[in-house]
């Protein structure tokens, strides 16, 4: 709902303050450190959980504005976002690790997210299926690929509790969060994270493209990092391959006219 001055309720942006090409954090002290990456980067607008940079790449708007954690306000950000004109998501975010070739400083494309919160049920049946788009996927194994990164394709684990994640035993749900644990790993699924699944389907109900790459962080069995993996999954050694898969999708759409 756009309000009567023309500003967004939650996200304080109105039209013409970024292009069509979002990088999507959770967190808000990250959104700078990705606009350094921006030609001519800018502050634009905070409020609540959401901060808003703008720039440039290859001569293109990019804007990044943070979700915050979570289903409910990550679809806040991205429904006002594309009030505004944006309709190109990609999260950039940290995830904790499933398998064990997932491993620290890892880089990890997702491709679908399991349902395992609430907000998209406000949008899809659980039939529906949390998935990226194609144009995002590609651009992020072209840019992981190229630069050398080692990274994995695949589906998260989209939950609402944190804590659910890391104390299950401290839930008076542990069985069922232990059980389903064990699915999820059984079933492939590469890392834990809380924002994918609200993003994919938000974008698939409004007809817009979304995407996420996340960097690994800690064990599939929990074991602690060793200082060498806790340098190796700094959030700043993702944000260049975020960068580059941005620009092979501009450069995709440029090439496709879209
Ligand atoms: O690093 P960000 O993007 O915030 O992502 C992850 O980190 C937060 C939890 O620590 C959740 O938002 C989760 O999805
Ligand atoms: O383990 C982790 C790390 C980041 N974010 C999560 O949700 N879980």
């Amino acid at each position: 709902m756009a309000y009567s001055e023309g500003y967004e309720y939650h996200i304080h942006l109105k039209q013409g303050d970024i292009g069509r090409y979002v990088f999507l954090p959770g967190d808000p002290g990250r959104c700078e450190v990705i606009a350094q990456h921006f030609d001519n980067p800018r502050f634009v607008a905070s409020h609540r959980e959401h901060t808003t940079w703008a720039g440039e790449l290859d001569g293109v708007p990019v804007a990044v504005t943070s979700t915050g954690m979570g289903g409910p306000s990550a679809a806040i950000a991205v429904e006002e976002l594309i009030h505004v004109g944006a309709d190109t998501f990609m999260r950039v975010g940290t995830s904790g690790a499933m398998q064990p070739e997932t491993q620290p400083g890892n880089i990890a494309v997702i491709n679908a997210a399991i349902r395992d919160e609430g907000t998209g049920l406000h949008y899809l049946p659980m039939e529906f299926p949390a998935v990226a788009h194609q144009d995002l996927i590609n651009g992020l194994v072209a840019a992981s690929s190229d630069m050398g990164r080692r990274y994995h394709v695949g589906v998260s684990q989209s939950k609402d509790s944190f804590y659910g994640q890391h104390s299950p035993d401290s839930m008076p749900v542990a069985g069922r969060l232990h059980e389903r644990w064990d699915a999820w790993v059984k079933g492939g699924c590469l890392v834990s994270e809380m924002e994918c699944a609200a993003l994919f389907l938000v974008a698939s109900t409004r007809r817009v493209r979304a995407g996420g790459v996340m960097m690994v962080m800690g064990h599939h069995d929990f074991a602690p990092m060793t200082e060498e993996e806790k340098d190796a999954s700094q959030i700043g050694n993702l944000i260049p391959v975020a960068i580059e898969g941005m620009r092979r999708v501009i450069a995709a759409d440029k090439v496709a006219g879209r």
